[in-house]
């Protein structure tokens, strides 16, 4: 069923599961969860030893009785039972008795939520959304697309009649969209985010330079993605481990190689974007020329990703402000009832 305003209206709690980060904003009380969507699990008694940054920080470093695991992967809850855990647990520790009073009264559920959800996603990936939230307490679940809501959580003006193309890049997923009059008139999903860009590089630097880089090392090499970064030099000092020997290595590496294996994935994105042009009437596409890309979601913060996304595509483009987190605000503008949009607005994903 496709959610109206006034249904949104009635929501209590605006969620994006995303395979990276969960985030859950409250009518009236803001943004209460931004976490990482991982939870560790004692494999012996099923025990939930910690969620979010806890169980992040736990991955790659536990011992054998110790599994730490992503209930969410490409947008879609893959395991329901724990995306529910997780999800328990961090409003739990965030609102307290507070959050028992909002989901059950005597017993019965009582919450009304709205959930971020990626265009085009599959029935089975919505009934996994809606699953998930119904075990959480709620009595009431609307659907709204991720692209809608990241749209008005940028600002951008979504219900007049002139075109706003909006670029939504997340951990492993990238949603590209041209809206007009509250509506999508074009868009695509690739599965690529910033999640392959790192693999990229990681992958690149093990097989030139046979060079392993710890996690923590890979986003100072984002820089290289726009152009010849650092002054025009021609290579940087990379530290990691030999891939052989495993003791600490130092190696020079050219920084045109890196580039390019950044934008081997990047090329998927590109391809979105000009096909969601080709699709639009010239008179959307000629406002476009003129506002140009707004881009989004947590690789947005990447910094090589907007001069890139310039020079292949000759517009100009714009990082929202807090653009990780525009998809649940966005939604949270909408339960608040902050945002007006024309009454035939299509907001189911
Ligand atoms: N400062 C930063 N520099 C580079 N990359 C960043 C930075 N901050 C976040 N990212 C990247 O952003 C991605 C996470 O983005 P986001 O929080 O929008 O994902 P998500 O909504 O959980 O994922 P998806 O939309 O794919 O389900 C990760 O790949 C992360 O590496």
């Amino acid at each position: 069923m496709t959610p109206t305003l006034e249904h949104l209206r009635r929501c209590s709690m605006a969620v994006d599961l995303g395979a990276a980060r969960t985030r859950v904003y409250l009518r009236n009380g803001g943004l209460v969860v931004d976490e990482p969507s991982v939870a560790a699990v004692d494999v012996r008694t099923g025990a939930l030893i910690a969620v979010g940054a806890r169980a992040e920080m736990m991955a790659g470093r536990t011992p054998d009785h110790i599994r730490v695991v992503r209930p969410v992967a490409s947008g879609a809850v893959v395991d329901i039972a724990m995306a529910q855990r997780m999800l328990r647990h961090v409003l739990g520790e965030k609102l307290g008795r507070r959050w028992l009073r909002m989901s059950v009264v005597r017993g019965m559920p009582v919450m009304r939520a709205a959930v971020c959800m990626p265009h085009g996603s599959e029935p089975i990936a919505r009934r996994a959304a809606i699953e998930t939230m119904y075990g959480l307490g709620a009595r009431r679940v609307e659907l709204v697309d991720t692209l809608i809501a990241a749209a008005v959580g940028c600002g951008l003006p979504v219900e007049q009649p002139e075109a706003t193309m909006i670029v939504v890049c997340g951990a492993g997923t990238t949603h590209v969209a041209v809206l007009s009059l509250g509506s999508i008139v074009a868009a695509e999903t690739v599965p690529v985010g910033g999640d392959a860009i790192d693999r990229a590089v990681v992958e690149h630097l093990r097989s030139r330079h046979e060079l392993m880089l710890p996690s923590q090392a890979v986003r100072p090499l984002h820089q290289m993605l726009g152009g010849p970064g650092n002054g025009g030099t021609v290579t940087t000092e990379v530290h990691g481990r030999d891939v052989t020997s495993g003791l600490a290595r130092t190696v020079l590496v050219e920084t045109e190689g890196v580039r390019q294996a950044m934008r081997t994935p990047l090329t998927g994105v590109l391809d979105a974007i000009t096909g969601v042009l080709r699709r639009c009437p010239p008179d959307l596409v000629a406002d476009l020329g003129d506002r140009g890309i707004m881009l989004a979601g947590g690789s947005a913060h990447m910094p090589g990703l907007d001069p890139m996304l310039r020079q292949a595509t000759g517009m100009p483009v714009h990082i929202a402000p807090n653009p990780d987190t525009v998809a649940v605000r966005g939604l949270g503008s909408m339960i608040e009832g902050r945002i007006r949009t024309s009454p035939h607005d299509p907001l189911a994903p």
